[in-house]
């Protein structure tokens, strides 16, 4: 069992050097036959390294179809920069790439983190036209970080750099809070790990998973470092419900069965409001109720102060509540009660983690941009994207463990960048998109499309140095792990795609571990924070998400007027089945007839209406009724 004051003590311990694949391990006897076999001639083997032809990738690269001269056009905002540079061809001579590559490979010594941004084609130019949109956007995060309201449409603060480093914080109110707060959390993980508090029906046992129950930035963090840190035997087990799909939950209540008795169920909301969360904890506590449990004795809530989920859980009395602050936003919340409690239970080391995310943003301080790779980042998503989004960002991990690293991307890039409108007012549509799973596995996807189909994307590698723990690594073949074909994938595609002018940008780490992974978050959240300046655009609100949440509102409001209509025509003698029009004009929302069609068809699909006629794949012929009558809400 993992003794708390691990997990939360911070340690100055650098991360080691790796060590190099020992060259005495046994081979594989099976090895022999394996069709797998490529001892001779690794080359060949890789998909990106060797061309039909025979001509190497990895030294000569052709830049095929970026157009020998592009104009890069600036963004938006003031127009100080970036707005004249020539987009050329990839560079090509093996020599110059190599400078190219050892003059702008940036190094975290402490952090063993390296961001390799040589295969993108941004000239010193470019770098010198963007030096005056830069230098406002550090002056922002600089303010940002000071306390300024650096989220103007919803007149909020922007603090989550003081989660792990609260003397940053603006004022000792708020620094206590976060200390006191993180305080809590270890306090609370120890009594739940060490059993001080146990689930109430088994007195001599312990809590044995987690189920968290919450959406976006309320799940996307916690389930990233789940999958990339928590231990192959955990002191806890998590499991997430982060939809309103009964079927899903029903799959994670079923999963847990008798073991729900020693779950602790930590119900994620900044807003406290969230319909899908709210759902999946009505479901949750329904799962409970059925097996005779009392969930306010298994429930935490993790929410604003005073929000619709607070109250609830004060007034139920769950076992415990952490706050979310209002100047922290869900994307941005992993080092805030959000990430850190799930992560402590887990037996994780949440300490290393803010460290790491401090150290990170330490650097990201610098107002050098060759030194500060958050903007180094910002720097290649503009050059690539030209400020505009008009290249996707493909993430490939190649580590199983960072799977869920480009889906918890997707939401901090995506909700942050993709706006409408500038901060002045002008129409913008901004955006950057992200998609990708993990390398090598994507090698054989969707790789194909992205060397040779159309050219929207630059590719992000995230690199592990250490394939496996000190001790544990063998020679599947003579010379070379398992760890080393993962290794030559990344390599081979990453030359395959420069080759044939795609660009990528590789972030390499020598492990995955806390401090790692909370470095990753820093960077990522910097480098978002920093290109939003650079496209004048506010990164820290969402109000694009609001339209289909009220839309979604619309559509339930809706059905409840179909079911009322129903209702009505099913309580006559005989029952009056209707059509879709009748329906429709009876709910007097003749211009909706297509919602209340798929209303209908939902609703039948679910046996709550009856289809007297026809079928619903033709809307036309159908006539439907309840199965019963409500006699209560004919007169409700
Ligand atoms: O934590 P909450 O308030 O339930 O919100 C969940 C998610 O919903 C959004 O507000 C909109 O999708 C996200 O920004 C947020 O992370």
């Amino acid at each position: 069992m993992a003794s708390i004051s691990g997990l939360c003590s911070s340690s100055s311990n650098l991360i080691p050097k790796p060590n190099l694949p020992s060259s005495s391990r046994t081979q594989s006897q099976w090895m022999i036959s394996s069709p797998f076999r490529i001892d001779e001639n690794l080359k060949t083997s890789f998909p990106g390294i060797s061309s039909k032809s025979g001509q190497s990738l990895l030294t000569h690269s052709v830049a095929r179809d970026v157009p020998s001269s592009m104009s890069k056009i600036a963004a938006t905002g003031d127009g100080v920069a970036g707005k004249s540079v020539e987009k050329k061809g990839l560079e090509t001579d093996p020599k110059v790439l190599w400078e190219r590559y050892t003059e702008w490979l940036y190094q975290h010594k402490e952090l063993g983190l390296y961001l390799d941004v040589s295969r993108v084609g941004f000239t010193d130019e470019f770098v010198k036209e963007m030096e005056p949109r830069f230098m406002k956007a550090f002056k922002a995060m600089e303010d940002l970080e000071k306390g300024a309201i650096a989220n103007p449409d919803e007149g909020r603060m922007v603090g989550h750099y003081w989660l792990r480093n609260p003397k940053l914080s603006p004022n000792s109110f708020l620094r206590l809070q976060i200390e006191n707060t993180l305080e809590s959390i270890c306090a609370f993980a120890e009594d739940i790990i060490g059993g001080k508090i146990k689930p109430p029906s088994s007195p001599d046992g312990r809590f044995t998973h987690i189920l968290s129950v919450g959406i976006g930035g309320s799940a996307l963090g916690p389930q990233f470092v789940a999958e990339a840190l928590a231990p192959d035997n955990p002191p806890l087990k998590i499991r997430f419900i982060d939809n309103t799909d009964p079927a899903g939950i029903d799959h994670q209540i079923a999963q847990l069965g008798p073991e729900l008795a020693s779950t602790l169920v930590i119900v994620v909301s900044k807003s406290g409001g969230t319909p899908e969360t709210r759902n999946g904890l009505l479901e949750v506590q329904k799962a409970f109720r059925e097996a005779g449990l009392n969930f306010s004795k298994q429930g935490v809530a993790i929410t604003q102060e005073n929000s619709l989920l607070d109250n609830t859980a004060r007034i139920e009395g769950w076992l415990a509540r952490f706050p979310m602050f209002d100047w922290v936003g869900g994307r941005t919340s992993e080092m805030s009660a959000v990430g850190l409690l799930a992560a402590a239970l887990q037996g994780i080391n949440i300490k290393e983690m803010l460290e790491g995310a401090s150290l990170m943003d330490e650097a990201n301080r610098t107002t050098v941009i060759k030194n500060n790779p958050a903007a180094l980042l910002a720097l290649c998503w503009y050059w690539a994207s030209d400020g505009v989004g008009s290249k996707d960002m493909v993430v490939l991990p190649y580590k199983d463990s960072l799977l869920l690293f480009s889906r918890y991307l997707q939401q901090l890039v995506m909700e942050s960048l993709g706006k409408e409108f500038d901060l002045d007012g002008n129409k913008v549509n901004q955006g950057l998109t992200v998609y990708g799973n993990k390398g090598s596995t994507d090698q054989h996807a969707y790789i194909q499309q992205l060397r040779e189909g159309v050219h929207n994307f630059f590719a992000t590698f995230i690199e592990v140095l250490r394939d496996r723990p000190p001790g544990h690594d063998w020679e599947l073949e003579p010379g070379v792990t398992c760890g080393d074909y993962l290794f030559g994938m990344l390599q081979g595609t990453r030359s395959a795609l420069y080759a044939n002018g795609r660009e990528s940008v590789t972030v390499t780490v020598q492990e995955v571990n806390p401090r790692s992974v909370g470095a990753l978050i820093a960077l990522y959240e910097r480098a978002v924070g920093i290109y939003a300046s650079l496209v004048n655009i506010n990164a820290y609100h969402q109000p694009g998400v609001e339209a289909g949440k009220k839309a979604a509102g619309e559509v339930l409001a809706l059905q409840k007027r179909v079911l009322a209509v129903l209702n009505e025509a099913s309580c006559k003698d005989p029952v009056e089945p209707l059509s879709i029009e009748e329906v429709a004009d009876r709910c007097h929302a003749p211009d909706d007839i297509e919602m209340v069609y798929k209303i209908i068809a939902h609703m039948a699909a679910n046996d709550r209406a009856i289809i007297a006629e026809g079928d619903c794949g033709s809307p036309r012929s159908v006539k439907v009724f309840l199965g019963e009558c409500n006699v209560d809400a004919l007169y409700a």
